[in-house]
């Protein structure tokens, strides 16, 4: 993970092969069936990430943060502008697996066991059972269920069955994870220890990740930068870079901090600055 006090990747997108992610003039307008209505999702998107940067896409319901990371991940292509990830047009970026993805519903197969669901992708790829065994052993220690690979998905909690769904994610050792609210169905207490371990994780592997959340304290703790998203048409209303230090540094006691409590109020104001009319519904301050 790169430091915060850097924001690299801030400003316009420069489209560099180096960058994990860039979005230039990107726009996506839905057409209703007969062509008659239209929706403008997402209007002028301009973003870069760098390798190794943490961004957190928050904003009201409706903004197109979901439809952004879409994009990213090539399941819908952009009305107008281009998305590059690293360097590569979106659909050979999936072709290539340049990146691991992980959303709200673990989406675990239950008649598969923990291990099973985890070397999945790299059955489907052709890996030998033995080069598969090995990689899903280290992954199950790096999400902390060393003991819990022969179990099956009911058996595990919910925070736990989300621990494989990232282990899934990174088997193939993406340097990019897309993540849309991946802790959004947790309990509080189980989502603050997977925000734990998903910053301890990061700086581990050193992907970088896009991250799409409704809670304000979740983006601040995770993130190198917040990018806060208005009410529809979706625009980027503003790029908060949060200076908490690096992942080593953002343990249980960065959630006490001021610097923390500062880095909250300063999205909740950016997210207030939005057109008053929608608000800043959606969005959570715990
Ligand atoms: N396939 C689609 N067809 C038509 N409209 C769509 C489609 N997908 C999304 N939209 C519209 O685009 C807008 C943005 O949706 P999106 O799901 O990206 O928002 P979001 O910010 O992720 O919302 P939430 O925070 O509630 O999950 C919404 O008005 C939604 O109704």
């Amino acid at each position: 993970m790169t430091d915060q006090t850097t924001t690299p990747g801030a400003g316009a997108a420069s489209g560099a092969a180096s960058d994990a992610v860039s979005i230039t003039g990107v726009s996506r307008v839905f057409t209703g069936r007969r062509g008659e209505s239209t929706v403008t999702a997402l209007d002028g998107i301009d973003l870069t990430v760098s390798p190794g940067e943490f961004v957190s896409l928050i904003g009201p319901s409706g903004c197109g943060k979901s439809t952004l990371l879409r994009l990213i991940a090539d399941l819908d292509q952009p009305t107008a502008g281009e998305i590059r990830i690293f360097g590569k047009t979106a659909k050979k970026a999936r072709l290539d697996q340049e990146y691991g993805i992980a959303f709200q519903q673990a989406g675990l197969l239950p008649w598969r066991s923990v291990a099973a669901n985890i070397e999945l992708p790299l059955q489907l790829h052709g890996m030998a059972a033995a080069g598969r065994k090995a990689r899903t052993a280290e992954l199950l220690e790096l999400v902390g269920l060393g003991d819990f690979g022969s179990k099956y998905p009911d058996q595990l909690s919910g925070g736990m069955q989300q621990r494989v769904a990232i282990a899934r994610a990174l088997a193939e050792s993406p340097n990019l994870l897309l993540m849309d609210e991946p802790f959004g169905a947790l309990d509080e207490m189980t989502r603050e220890r997977m925000q734990n371990e998903l910053v301890r994780i990061c700086g581990e592997t050193q992907a970088a990740v896009v991250f799409v959340t409704h809670s304000i304290p979740e983006a601040v703790f995770l993130s190198n930068r917040v990018v806060v998203m208005s009410p529809r048409p979706g625009r980027i209303q503003g790029i908060l870079p949060v200076a908490l230090g690096s992942s080593g540094q953002r343990g249980e006691g960065l959630r006490e901090a001021d610097g923390f409590f500062d880095a909250v109020s300063e999205v909740r104001e950016l997210l207030h600055g939005a057109p008053a009319e929608a608000g800043a519904r959606g969005v959570e301050n715990r």
